[in-house]
């Protein structure tokens, strides 16, 4: 056998007789004699290559939409303006943490100081909202209540009974002090911050409205006789306190007088928020000052830090935190009368001062340094004023407390001075909210309206026998 016979191929590799010559690269013999079999191959390659490649770039595209769909999704569960596309499955209603993802909380624009812009609140009728300052933003509505309206708030505020704002010493209540089994030395001795061995009206201040070193449960046993007992003791007058008024809440929700609902309507008109949030926020605070009465500076709602719980969603909250505010978002005050002298809402620090300048001229005095406050709003029945106690997130939802939201109410030196506080409560932690909203929602019909955890003077369960 040659080896032509041999290999079958050899033809192709060498003519015959040349064995000895080196074969060719295959890749040239094809080339030159297989062209048919050559591109066939390179075809395949190429085919095979391209294939892949079009897998790689649908495997991407899927990559890129799943991923996105599920940053979406985490996104509408933290931002709560970020998702408007995440919706309950149709023909089911959406739970209340689906809703609260679609939430984005509007901010009325105040465009410049002295801007107006007509709103419409009531049908048949236009409000002209004035921008009073952009810190805060603050804003002016004459006629926002008729003089029935104004009349029949305060006369449902008389019939339910005011009580005092800050209390004295009045008479008896001794088993309260018993009860919390400590001493006015010990008391004191809490309540002053400083360890000075004076009571400083901050320290009252702080202990009141802001976080205090008392729980608010222990506060308000204190409020009855042992805290006016030691405020006594030590020589505190009235004029002295960080208040001297007398308040009442008003149940706005179902069943409640027409005028009491219609005005929660109109707030939310106003305020272009979420019915939801007002629906669940705090009553109507009805606050009557007489001559002399007067409010130092404040702040309705307290600073946010993570460790801090918003008084209205502590029930859904999951921990336990050390401090606790009201939270209230938005204020809306309204002015029942017209008072005859004194008796301002001062803005101290409003729009041109610095909040550090506050100390060194003692502009929470509204007693003696109203004057000297940046704005101050003269009290005309009817109007309405409003404000934000905290900037916005970025995001829609609530950020951080504006400090230039200070504010109080000066001395009334003729007269009487009836106001209302419409607060809108709204917890910074969107998460807590969302629960929170989701928890009520799950409530009976009858006990999924306000003030069920919110009136801060309310501590008997009977709060919907209020008017
Ligand atoms: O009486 C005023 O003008 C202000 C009232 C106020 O700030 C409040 O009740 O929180
Ligand atoms: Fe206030």
């Amino acid at each position: 056998m040659t080896d032509k016979q041999e290999a079958p191929d050899a033809g192709d590799a060498a003519p015959s007789g040349s064995a000895t010559l080196p074969l060719r690269p295959p890749c040239e013999r094809l080339s030159c004699h297989k062209s048919s079999i050559c591109s066939r191959s390179y075809f395949v390659v190429v085919m095979v290559f391209f294939h892949v490649y079009i897998f790689n770039v649908i495997a991407l595209l899927f990559y890129v939409h799943y991923s996105s769909g599920q940053e979406d999704a985490s996104r509408g569960r933290d931002a709560p303006g970020g998702d408007h596309h995440q919706r309950a499955e149709p023909g089911r209603p959406p739970s209340e943490a689906e809703f609260m993802r679609d939430v984005v909380l509007t901010r009325v624009e105040g465009i410049r100081v002295g801007h107006v812009q007509k709103v419409s609140l009531v049908p048949g009728k236009v409000h002209e909202m004035r921008t009073l300052s952009l810190k805060p933003l603050l804003f002016e509505i004459p006629e926002f209540l008729s003089e029935a309206e104004c009349r029949v708030v305060m006369q449902l505020a008389q019939l339910k009974g005011l009580m005092e704002s800050q209390l004295m010493v009045q008479d008896g209540q001794e088993e309260l002090a018993k009860e919390l089994n400590l001493s006015p030395e010990e008391i004191f001795n809490l309540l002053d911050i400083n360890q000075d061995g004076q009571l400083q009206l901050h320290e009252v201040y702080v202990c009141m409205f802001v976080d205090c070193l008392l729980s608010l449960g222990e506060f308000r046993l204190l409020s009855n006789d042992a805290f006016q007992r030691f405020l006594m003791q030590r020589g505190v007058k009235r004029s002295q306190l960080v208040r001297n008024s007398r308040h009442t809440w008003l149940y706005q929700g179902k069943g409640a007088h027409q005028v009491l609902q219609d005005i929660k309507t109109r707030v939310t008109r106003l305020t272009r928020l979420p019915p939801a949030l007002v629906d669940l926020s705090e009553p109507l605070q009805v606050v009557r000052y007489e001559e002399g009465g007067h409010y130092h500076a404040h702040h309705d709602s307290g600073p946010v830090y993570p460790e801090t719980a918003c008084t209205h969603t502590r029930l859904a909250a999951n921990t336990s935190t050390p401090f606790e505010t009201s939270c209230r978002y938005i204020t809306v005050l309204f002015y029942l009368n017209s008072v005859e002298g004194g008796g301002e809402t001062a803005f101290p620090v409003a729009d041109n001062r610095t909040y550090d300048e506050v100390n060194d001229v003692d502009l929470l005095d509204t007693r003696r340094n109203c004057g000297k406050s940046n704005l101050r709003v003269k009290p005309t029945k009817g109007t309405a004023v409003f404000w934000y106690n905290y900037l916005s997130d970025g995001r829609g939802w609530v950020g951080e407390q504006d400090e230039y939201a200070l504010h109080g109410g000066c001395v009334v030196t003729h007269g009487t001075k009836w106001v209302a506080n419409k607060w809108i409560n709204i917890d910074p932690d969107y998460q807590r909210q969302a629960r929170y909203q989701q928890l009520i929602s799950q409530q009976p019909e009858d006990e999924d309206d306000e003030g069920l955890t919110l009136n801060p003077d309310i501590q008997s369960p009977d709060i919907h026998q209020d008017l």
